[in-house]
């Protein structure tokens, strides 16, 4: 992989490579964009197969965050960490604090919080070495876990892409194939069972599927089986690159709509979802909800003001669909007109609100 290269073309600002011996640290920061101010972003801890993979990821999840932050309408630029080993057995306060150090040495170009891997607890370690993160215990006046708040935007959002597929936005009675049932996707099956929805579901760890088939009368299918299911609603909520050559030809709902970051292997896969006329949700946008609640922590958090800004997801995908429908482009090119738009707009006079060369937000 040519790095530099790779930076260039997609417009990376910083990568930064944090080592530490004695905890077994190795992370990767990547900045990608700050013209809207610091780059707020999670954590991600996974067994990368190799070091470019793990770059890769970094970069990927970052410029997301870039264009879910910009969509989100908040003042945030776009950035995301990997952190290499196995969230089961890898982990120590050791490499969390020598993590917060790194974290605090960027001096406020980049804030953490949790992602795939890492949890709450592992943001009150960083938050013994720094001030820049979020998603830390509600103990400290924090919001604590995301994945409740980006699981109820979701469900917002879902509503938002079935108005634009089906001419209303209950979800009553409605068929939904959920994949992968963690953090995000339990709460996302709760909200969805108290609306009446019908659940089909799957996920790898078998602790997870059985959860939602007590609790929400969820059927459980094989994971290779979760595409071709005759439901009204996919909602991919494990891993990214699932709309993909083989995973297209298998669908039958007429949504995808779901918390997984980079949902599309490629844009053409965007493509043929529009000409398909499958409504897909764009992933940063429906997505947004958890870091629409931590980056209300950096004015000192208020549940209530989160909580009528994560609404917004519903009103942004509403958007989108209205984008994509009046110009004639797939969804994920309106989304990103939209980000990319706030961006220009906004960063073309956001000089004139630096102090003393700082985002106000650098002084949390
Ligand atoms: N947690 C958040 O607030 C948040 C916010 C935005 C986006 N996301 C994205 O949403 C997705 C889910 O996040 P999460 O926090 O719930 O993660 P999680 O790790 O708690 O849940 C993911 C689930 O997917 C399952 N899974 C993994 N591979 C699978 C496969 N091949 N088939 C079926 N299931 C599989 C895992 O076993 C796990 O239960 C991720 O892509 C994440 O980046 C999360
Ligand atoms: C800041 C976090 C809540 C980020 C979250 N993991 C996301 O991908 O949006």
């Amino acid at each position: 992989m040519e790095i530099f290269k790779y930076m260039e073309t997609y417009d990376y600002e910083q990568l930064v490579f944090c080592q530490d011996k004695t905890s077994g640290l190795k992370a990767i920061i990547a900045i990608h964009d700050t013209t809207l101010g610091p780059a707020l972003g999670g954590t991600r801890m996974w067994t990368y197969a190799s070091e470019e993979d793990a770059i890769e990821d970094a970069l990927r999840l970052a410029k997301g965050m870039t264009y879910k932050n910009a969509a989100a309408g908040l003042n945030l630029g776009g950035g995301k960490t990997v952190i290499i080993g196995d969230p089961l057995k890898d982990k120590n306060e050791e490499m969390f604090r020598a993590f917060g150090r790194f974290i605090q040495g960027l001096n406020g170009r980049y804030i953490t919080a949790e992602d795939v891997g890492t949890t709450v607890a592992d943001m009150d370690l960083i938050h013994e070495e720094t001030n820049y993160v979020t998603g830390i215990s509600p103990a400290f006046g924090s919001s604590g876990n995301p994945s409740p708040v980006t699981a109820y935007g979701v469900y917002r959002g879902m509503k938002a892409a079935a108005m634009e597929a089906f001419g209303s936005d209950s979800l009553e009675g409605k068929r939904i194939a959920v994949q992968g049932v963690g953090n995000v996707a339990y709460n996302l099956c709760r909200h969805l069972h108290e609306e009446g929805a019908k659940l089909i579901v799957t996920d790898i760890n078998k602790a997870a599927v059985d959860r939602v088939v007590e609790e929400f009368g969820a059927i459980a299918v094989n994971t290779d089986e979760i595409y071709s299911q005759d439901v009204d609603i996919f909602a991919p909520c494990a891993l990214g690159a699932i709309i993909n050559d083989e995973t297209i030809p298998q669908l039958k709902a007429k949504v995808v709509a779901g918390a997984a970051n980079n949902q599309l292997k490629e844009t053409k896969h965007g493509d043929q979802l529009h000409e398909l006329g499958i409504v897909y949700a764009p992933d940063y946008v429906i997505n947004a909800g958890g870091v629409i609640n931590v980056a209300d922590e950096l004015n000192g958090y208020n549940r209530e003001r989160a909580m009528k800004r994560v609404e917004t997801v519903y009103d942004n995908i509403a958007k989108v669909m209205e984008i994509s429908r009046t110009q004639g482009i797939p969804t994920y090119v309106a989304a990103d007109r939209l980000a990319e738009e706030r961006i220009a707009r906004v960063g073309k006079s956001r000089s004139q609100f630096l102090q003393n060369g700082k985002h106000i937000l650098s002084g949390r």
